[in-house]
């Protein structure tokens, strides 16, 4: 028996405004919420901050019954779940951090069968266990298991950049419950990864009961660019610090410094993230930073819960002294602050996706920002020999994918002959070329892109007799 659905009269634009305090649909959340609702399963390729979220959570606010939300990372669910219930939607999270208490209620509302949890956000690894399955099964039993979420779902395909193993065993979802509709979202897949995550659920093996939605990749505000160096020149410091002071100093000349006053800005009030290889590196470019009066600080998985909770929230909030993060990967997917001014690579990183994802941290409020990425040829090297000896996480992954996804990243970064949006929409299997307004390092300036390449790199030869040396080969960037 198919599950209760709401009828189509309910009023979607009601609920975003009384629920969601918003006053309209962005682009295509409409149509992809509307397919929810008619019990479709949906797939969704979206550009990062596009707002994925919304598309799920707000059918789950107006389905009866609860909608389970697979994540694969703690930050993420925790920031979601903080933000609903601030929007008084009754979601919660089951993973590692829950406290007992919470988690007691949270089994005794799904015993019930008819629980008052609207939104569940859970752990893959979770639904891997008999006793959650148990819970599930009780409430599909009841016909209150409303829809199967899974974000980032770029995690299950072997093909993609962030592999998890217990991502490709959701499967059992659509084994268990194939009446229950499905809806995965992601904003990093190539075309393979897409494959992999349809056909990992069954989607579209029924047509029409099947609605996909994949948007451009394309952030038109992001400014991309890639600066290069070497090891020899070893300027990126320098060169970071006289681009930002430029940016305060253009914040406190007489009439832009009245309109921060006026808005009660801080000129230092820039907020951005610098992703750094080593935790080493990530203390010391915040302690350097700090001593130049700039107010950075460190984030990395061996710092404490709290002192990382403490860094995000004051990060958040725009505290002094808190307006630069400086971050290994460990800080990245589920991000939301609206106004990161800008976002650079210290280093290069081990993927494209992993790149473009953390750049898409930028400008979410959709201001012009700032995305550098600094590439030398050393470090291409290193990252190299890390991407070809790195066993992931969980022991599994395609190795040739990481090293392709790898590859293109290198030529992306050495191409100097067309636009990188381009280039990046190029890279996600999309047709169309979008638009980029002077968005880009080529756009800006091909010439000078071209010499500071020529300039800025360590020459081929030298670093292949280096390498025949051994001098890149060992790994000794932990994150
Ligand atoms: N219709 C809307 N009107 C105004 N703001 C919106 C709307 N939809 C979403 N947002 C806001 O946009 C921001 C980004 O949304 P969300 O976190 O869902 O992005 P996302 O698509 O999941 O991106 P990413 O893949 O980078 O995590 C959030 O702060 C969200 O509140």
């Amino acid at each position: 028996m198919p599950l209760l659905r709401t009828d189509s009269f309910t009023d979607i634009d009601f609920t975003l405004r009384r629920q969601f305090n918003k006053d309209a649909f962005r682009p295509n959340q409409r149509e992809i919420i509307l397919a929810a609702l008619a019990g479709h399963d949906v797939f969704v390729q979206a550009a990062t901050s596009f707002g994925k979220s919304l598309c799920f959570q707000l059918p789950a606010v107006i389905n009866p019954g609860i909608t389970i939300v697979v994540s694969p990372l703690l930050s993420l669910m925790m920031n979601q779940v903080e933000a609903l219930r601030a929007a008084k939607v009754d979601a919660r999270t089951l993973n590692g951090n829950t406290t007992m208490a919470e988690r007691d209620y949270i089994h005794q509302d799904l015993a019930t069968g008819h629980p008052l949890t609207r939104l569940l956000y859970v752990t893959p690894e979770l639904c891997s266990g008999d006793f959650f399955r148990r819970k599930l099964k009780l409430l599909h039993e009841r016909k209150q298991l409303m829809r199967i979420v899974i974000d980032e779902a770029h995690c299950i395909s072997e093909w993609g950049h962030d592999f998890r193993k217990d991502f490709k065993k959701l499967s059992w979802f659509r084994e268990s419950f194939p009446d229950v509709p499905i809806m995965c979202l992601t904003a990093t897949a190539n075309d393979q990864v897409r494959q992999d995550i349809l056909s990992t659920f069954g989607l579209g093996k029924n047509p029409s009961n099947f609605r996909m939605f994949a948007t451009t990749a394309h952030r038109p505000n992001l400014h991309l660019e890639v600066r290069f160096t070497s090891d020899e020149a070893n300027d990126r410091y320098d060169d970071f610090v006289t681009w930002l002071k430029g940016v305060y100093d253009r914040r406190n000349a007489e009439d832009r410094k009245a309109e921060l006053e006026a808005a009660r800005e801080r000129v230092e009030s820039v907020p951005g993230i610098i992703y750094t290889v080593s935790r080493d590196e990530c203390e010391s470019l915040a302690a350097a930073l700090r001593t130049d009066g700039i107010g950075a600080r460190p984030f990395h998985a061996k710092l404490s819960n709290q002192a990382k909770e403490e860094t995000l929230a004051r990060w958040i909030a725009n505290e002094p002294g808190y307006d630069i993060i400086v971050a290994t990967t460990a800080f990245g997917m589920g991000i939301d602050k609206e106004n990161v001014r800008f976002v650079v690579h210290w280093r290069l990183p081990k993927s494209f996706e992993g790149y473009y994802q953390e750049a898409g941290r930028a400008g979410r409020d959709g201001k012009a920002s700032y995305c550098f990425l600094y590439y030398s040829r050393e470090d291409r090297d290193r990252v190299c020999s890390l991407v070809t000896r790195d066993v992931p996480r969980d022991g599994g992954g395609n190795k040739k994918a990481r090293v392709e996804s790898f590859k293109r990243l290198v030529a992306y970064c050495e191409d100097t002959s067309g636009c990188r949006h381009v280039a990046i929409c190029k890279y996600f299997g999309e047709a169309q070329v979008p638009e980029c307004d002077y968005a880009c390092d080529w756009h800006k300036d091909p010439q000078a892109l071209k010499k500071s390449m020529s300039r800025g790199l360590a020459s081929e030869e030298w670093i292949s007799t280096q390498r025949e040396e051994g001098v890149y080969d060992y790994a000794y960037w932990s994150e």
